[in-house]
């Protein structure tokens, strides 16, 4: 298995481009299936999770083709050829985003449970409330969710999520896409993906209103065609420089980002006394020689500050003089990261959702694993950071979500090999 090895201390200095969303992408390539002719889409990162995506996609009976760098061709299948392979969707949680489009589509679906994973449970009930309300039959056989249409297709619903669900929004926005009549969905998940899946839909002639707010509105369509669209750029990815290049105390402008999708973050990073300037689809980090001041965090669903940057700020903070406390409101199991960075000599304390974070002059490197993808970004953080070497194993997390992130950090003055 590939490890990361990084000699710390260097600070991060000049320009970064970021790549499309990871969330966004995988919503999009599941949307893809429900239309009818060919869907290109622009600004596709290369990273393991939309590769693997791809394949199972791929295996349903899709055409996929690259067409450039970061374009890609998918054109669905009439029938579907073959149910959704357990080995590669366990691989991938965003595979439960199948079940809408293949039900809405094709009137069926088999989709193995991806299961629980290193963040938490996890669990999909909200996903299967909505389908149902809308006349899916569901079953749990061996692990897989199997599922049909009662009648010949969808029917409009009205349906209460209790708690705002990224994935459940986006499976029960795609498989309302072709029912008839009108579906809302109240409490939905606001994140900028959403938007963006709803945007897309639209694009090929589907009718969602409201993406944004807390209430969705469909009008169901016979029919969506083909068309091209480009997603938009991964607000983690572009975190994830922002809080290397603050905790290298760098100077790091990042371009092709979406500023406004970044403000809970820009707004936390600008308390602990780092400098954020935003252009028009640029920010500009400038954070040499601050003297940085401890925060407190609370992840939230969007516009919150979001559980996928909590672990990076927890690598930030692990230096800054000062008591920090970060509250994981999202995911039960987002701390698991603390004891790695424990290891770098971090004082945390974790009790349940609560970590007590006491800053220590630096970080020391050693050998360090990822328990999951954005633990492994904090630790390419405190690496970064760090005194000495740090290697960290169990990259293949990392590499679900960051496209040639070894690249990019030495194009940014950074000192990281892979082995
Ligand atoms: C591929 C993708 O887009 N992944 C993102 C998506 O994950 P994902 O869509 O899985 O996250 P959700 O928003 O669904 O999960 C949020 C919370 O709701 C709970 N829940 C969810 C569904 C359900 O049926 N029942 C239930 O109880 C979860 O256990 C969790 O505690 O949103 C998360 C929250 O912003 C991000 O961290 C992930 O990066
Ligand atoms: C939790 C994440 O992703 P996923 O939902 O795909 O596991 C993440 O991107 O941090």
């Amino acid at each position: 298995m590939d490890k990361l090895i990084i000699e710390g201390g260097h600070p991060l200095r000049g320009k970064v481009r970021v790549s499309g969303a990871k969330n966004a992408s995988l919503a999009l390539l599941c949307g893809a299936l429900l239309a009818e002719d060919e869907v290109i889409l622009e600004n596709v990162p290369d990273i393991s999770d939309v590769r693997i995506i791809l394949e199972i996609i791929g295996t349903m009976g899709a055409k996929v083709r690259w067409l450039g760098e970061d374009i890609l061709s998918l054109k669905s299948p009439d029938q579907v050829v073959e149910e959704a392979p357990y080995n590669l969707v366990k691989q991938l949680r965003a595979s439960n985003l199948l079940l809408g489009p293949m039900l809405a589509r094709y009137g069926k679906a088999n989709v193995s449970l991806p299961g629980g994973c290193n963040i938490g449970v996890r669990p999909m009930d909200l996903h299967f409330k909505g389908l149902v309300a809308l006349g899916a039959d569901l079953s749990l056989e061996r692990g897989a969710v199997r599922g049909s249409c009662k009648s010949k297709g969808f029917k409009g619903t009205r349906v209460y999520l209790d708690f705002p669900s990224v994935g459940a929004t986006e499976n029960i926005m795609m498989a309302a896409v072709l029912a008839e009549g009108q579906t809302v969905i109240e409490n939905v998940a606001k994140e900028p993906e959403i938007v963006d899946l709803a945007n897309f839909l639209n694009s090929l002639g589907a009718r969602v209103r409201g993406a944004g707010t807390d209430l969705i509105k469909i009008e169901g369509v016979p029919r969506l065609k083909g068309g091209r669209y480009s997603i938009i750029p991964d607000r983690i990815e572009a975190g994830t420089f922002m809080v290397a290049a603050a905790a290298t105390r760098g100077d790091v402008l990042l371009e092709n980002v979406i500023p406004r999708h970044l403000e809970p973050l820009s707004a936390k990073l600008r308390e602990a006394n780092v400098e954020v300037i935003e252009g028009e689809d640029s920010i500009h980090i400038k954070a040499e020689g601050i003297e940085a001041r401890n925060i407190d965090i609370k992840t939230m669903p969007y516009p919150g500050f979001p559980t996928d940057m909590q672990s990076q700020m927890m690598a930030l903070l692990s230096t800054v003089p000062g008591t920090s406390i970060i509250i994981e409101n999202i995911f039960e199991n987002r701390f698991r990261v603390a004891d790695e960075l424990k290891r770098m000599g971090a004082n945390i304390k974790v009790e349940g959702r609560m970590a007590v974070i006491e800053g220590v002059p630096f970080l020391q490197g050693t050998q360090v694993k990822a328990s999951d993808l954005r633990a492994g970004a904090a630790l390419v953080i405190s690496g970064l950071m760090a005194r000495g070497e740090t290697e960290i194993g169990h990259i293949q997390f990392v590499d679900r979500g960051y496209a040639g992130i070894e690249q990019k950090l030495n194009h940014l003055g950074a000192c990281i090999r892979r082995a």
